[in-house]
């Protein structure tokens, strides 16, 4: 199994790239791509870290050998927010390197299966798939934003307010990955019921975690060890499903079925080919029923600017 990072020696990419050099299955090799010349450094200190994992770096000249091969490919490359910023703010940096980085993969590894980190992930996940589009290499089952973060936070929130064990909580975590768009389905979490107020109070705390940290690290970026801690756990449902692993169901912001937007976020089934089966995300009580219409204008308008940029 070959897992590509690309954006590895940044905050995201060097937790994530720890994680994987300790989680990834014997043999698998772990290749770490970045602009940024401290990424063979990165790859070295890695490679002391004694597991069957290889480790290679490499620099700004070298992405087709980066790619080449590639099962998966984790993409956290590009700028952070900072305090007063929006997600959306950062389109106008981040859409030009998702569109090189993805050019790239249809090169070298057009089957990898693709999960997309940098934001605004609800624009930069169109751009990839209209990058493939063009190329004629796109399978909408191999595209994914990742939006686990999403979920790991709100398993962390609900545990703590109901004082559940966090290691068999779940909560599902539909739509797309900004602000009113991230849609908690507190009615479905089992086993515990919520309060009208607490559902109030926690949908948005769960919606703005992201500001939470930025706002907490004070101009130093935004979330990068949840976020790395998030997206190795996603890799590893993707790794699991590419072995063959039955029922490995994960939720991810990807070009589905649920007939709400062109991207949503939805659980999927995770097999050898990447999405083998999309899941319906169940009844929504009356409040997410609104939040779901609410958020739809704000979800069209981004994933809008990240088709428009390939095509225009
Ligand atoms: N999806 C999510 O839930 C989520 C969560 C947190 C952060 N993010 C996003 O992830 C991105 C990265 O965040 P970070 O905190 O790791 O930032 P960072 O600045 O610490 O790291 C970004 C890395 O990307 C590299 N880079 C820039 N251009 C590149 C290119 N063309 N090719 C390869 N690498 C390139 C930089 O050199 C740097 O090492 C941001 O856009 C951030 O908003 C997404
Ligand atoms: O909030 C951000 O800018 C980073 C990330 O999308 C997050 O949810 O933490």
């Amino acid at each position: 199994m070959k897992v590509t990072v690309l954006g590895a020696a940044g905050g995201i990419g060097q937790a994530l790239s720890l994680l994987l050099k300790t989680q990834l299955p014997a043999g698998s090799e772990l290749s770490l791509y970045d602009v940024a010349p401290v990424v063979p450094g990165v790859a070295v200190d890695l490679s002391h870290i004694p597991t069957a994992v290889s480790v290679n770096g490499y620099g700004k000249e070298d992405l087709d050998s980066a790619l080449a091969g590639s099962d998966v490919v984790l993409i956290p490359a590009g700028m952070p927010r900072k305090p007063g910023m929006d997600r959306a703010d950062l389109f106008a940096v981040n859409a030009g390197i998702i569109k090189t980085l993805a050019e790239g993969i249809v090169k070298n590894c057009p089957k990898a299966l693709v999960g997309v980190i940098t934001n605004p992930v609800n624009g930069t996940v169109p751009i990839v798939a209209e990058v493939f589009k063009k190329a004629g290499t796109y399978e909408a089952n191999r595209v994914f934003g990742v939006t686990t973060l999403d979920v790991i936070r709100s398993e962390a929130f609900v545990a703590e307010l109901k004082g559940l064990d966090v290691a068999t909580t779940k909560v599902p975590v539909i739509g797309g990955h900004s602000g009113t768009t991230i849609l908690p389905l507190l009615s479905q979490v089992e086993g515990v019921a919520f309060t009208d107020e607490e559902v109030a109070a926690l949908t948005p705390r769960i919606q703005n975690a992201g500001t939470e940290v930025v706002n907490a690290k004070a101009g130093g970026g935004s979330a990068t060890l949840s976020m790395g801690a998030a997206a190795a756990r996603f890799c590893m449902s993707l790794i699991k499903g590419l072995q063959g692993e039955a029922n490995v169901i994960d939720y991810a912001y990807v070009e589905g079925n649920t007939g709400d937007a062109q991207y949503f976020a939805q659980p999927v089934r995770l097999g050898k080919n990447g999405v083998e089966e999309y899941l319906p995300y169940g009844e929504l009580s009356a409040f997410e029923q609104k939040a779901k219409n609410d958020m739809l204008a704000t979800l069209n308008k981004d994933i809008q600017e990240g088709v428009d940029f390939i095509n225009q």
